[in-house]
């Protein structure tokens, strides 16, 4: 339905360190089941471009390679992200794509993920929650934390695997995180679950369009319920300690 109006579709995929590592099975798989028949444009950023394996792209799909610095610590790597992605989409993509989705990169791609998935701000509940209360919900709880969430508030958990949307929506989306990660920083917190914790306090104050099912978003170390038709994109099981260290 979205074909005719010819959108390009961004993603950006961050590989710091030994990260890389996981590049080659994510981008084969996106290449099979990533918007197909959409105009697809990759940015992977990275502080080793060397490591960015040549993978074969289909017609209209294109990849670029941006240089990025490493942080020591993998909280660090991680929760820059959002800045990264802003100046990212400010500087450049806001000319290059339509839509943008940011993803993990310890991930693949197992079956399609398609146009459905487009809106104007778009994220998927987390593959740990989506059958537990929301009292269970691990949002950051101490209120000096810019990612405050009151007891009451919050109608998913999401994963900081998978946001997306409109690429000025997602502009927005990512900039409000890190200024409340940089306000956090300022007064020497790091919050519960790094930047995902700012991404579910935001929000609550910016509702997502379109929430995506854990189809979107599952975990290779849970067992697949019967409720779970298909998985679509789903967490490698993987070796933190090693990746992180
Ligand atoms: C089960 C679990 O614990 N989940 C948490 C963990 O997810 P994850 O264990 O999925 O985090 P992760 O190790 O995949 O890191 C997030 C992403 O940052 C990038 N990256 C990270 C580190 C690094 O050295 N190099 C690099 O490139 C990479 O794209 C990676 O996919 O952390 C997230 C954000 O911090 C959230 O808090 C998640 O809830
Ligand atoms: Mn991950």
């Amino acid at each position: 339905m979205y074909q005719p109006l010819n959108l390009t579709i961004g993603l950006t995929v961050f590989a710091v360190g030994r990260y890389t590592c996981f590049l080659q099975h994510f981008l084969e798989s996106a290449e099979q089941f990533f918007m197909h028949g959409y105009r697809v444009h990759y940015y992977i950023f990275t502080d080793d471009p060397a490591a960015v394996p040549r993978v074969p792209l289909g017609a209209g799909r294109h990849l670029s390679v941006i240089p990025i610095q490493k942080h020591a610590r993998w909280e660090e790597i991680s929760t820059r992200r959002m800045e990264t992605i802003s100046q990212h989409i400010a500087r450049r993509a806001h000319r290059e794509v339509d839509y943008l989705f940011c993803l993990d990169v310890d991930m693949v791609f197992r079956n399609p993920w398609g146009p459905e998935t487009l809106g104007d701000l778009v994220a998927a509940i987390h593959p740990g929650y989506y059958a537990v209360s929301r009292r269970h919900f691990p949002y950051e709880r101490r209120p000096v934390s810019a990612a405050f969430v009151a007891d009451g508030e919050g109608d998913f958990y999401y994963g900081g695997a998978v946001f997306g949307g409109r690429v000025a929506r997602v502009y927005e989306f990512a900039r409000g995180c890190h200024m409340g990660i940089l306000a956090d920083k300022a007064n020497g917190i790091m919050a519960a679950w790094q930047e995902e914790s700012h991404l579910n306090r935001r929000f609550i104050s910016h509702k997502p369009s379109k929430v995506l099912s854990p189809e979107y978003l599952w975990d290779d170390k849970k067992p697949q319920p019967p409720s779970l038709k298909l998985i679509r994109f789903s967490t490698l099981d993987k070796d933190s300690d090693w990746l992180r260290s």
